[in-house]
């Protein structure tokens, strides 16, 4: 059995807006091994980002338990978790948040010149194939060229796990296809266990498990007998 790296028990997050209450996140028990590739569907609100948030460092449970390998996240304080997320975690988003002024390179140096044993940004472009748009700035490149770039970034760390919010939420299938291509590539290539959120279900074909979020819970979660490639995804 492949070793679980990451473990979540009855994660529980409240959100107080005033004097309003919103329980975003219910109960939620989730495992995940290294090398696994995770997509999450649901509907919006149903505590998707949420629970990406959560493991990712970027916000603190209400009750509950999260862990990344010996990493107590709900125990964390700041330090810790900034160090966590430094040190373990890349983040996707779907919009890129590029430096305009910096090229690719530059943009993907922008990690590797904080994190002990990087990869050069050189190798990280070339694993989204982008060795041939090293000093392009942001404005000259595609959409899904600049996405490629932000997982250059992502991945530049050689991060034990690849979280990603939407990441072809702004791209066309063409374009999706490549960002999607890029990211199983990571997931193969480094073994980092990568959780996928996204309102497309044609994405889910790629997993290896899909968990379905409905009101803060996991509604359901299925293996995937075999995982699409994902140059064979449409949408
Ligand atoms: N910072 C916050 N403060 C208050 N409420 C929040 C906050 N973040 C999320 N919520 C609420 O928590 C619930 C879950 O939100 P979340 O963003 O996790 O859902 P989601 O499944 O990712 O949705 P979407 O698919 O639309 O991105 C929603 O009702 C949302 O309004």
């Amino acid at each position: 059995m492949p070793e679980t790296v990451l473990k979540t028990v009855d994660l529980t997050k409240v959100y107080h807006t005033g004097a309003i209450e919103v329980l975003a996140l219910s109960g939620v028990s989730f495992e995940a091994a290294m090398g696994d590739f995770v997509v999450i569907l649901g509907p919006s609100g149903s505590g998707k980002s949420t629970f990406l948030n959560l493991v990712g460092g970027l916000d603190i449970a209400t009750s509950g338990s999260a862990f990344y390998q010996d990493h107590d996240l709900t125990r964390a304080g700041e330090a810790e978790l900034t160090r966590y997320r430094r040190d373990h975690v890349g983040f996707v988003f779907q919009f890129y948040n590029l430096i305009p002024s910096l090229t690719a390179r530059e943009n993907v140096r922008l990690v590797t010149e904080i994190v002990d044993h990087p990869m050069p940004a050189e190798e990280a472009l070339a694993l989204v194939g982008l060795e041939g748009r090293l000093d392009h700035f942001p404005a000259e490149l595609s959409g899904g060229e600049q996405q490629r770039v932000a997982i250059a970034r992502a991945i530049a760390k050689r991060p034990g796990l690849l979280l990603c919010d939407e990441p072809t939420g702004a791209l066309d299938c063409a374009t999706g296809v490549l960002v999607l291509e890029a990211l199983q590539k990571v997931n193969r290539e480094l073994s980092a266990t990568t959780l996928v959120i996204t309102h497309n279900v044609a994405i889910a074909d790629m997993a290896g498990r899909v968990v379905m979020f409905a009101n803060g819970k996991v509604a359901s979660s299925r293996r995937n007998e075999t995982q699409k490639p994902a140059s064979q995804i449409r949408w």
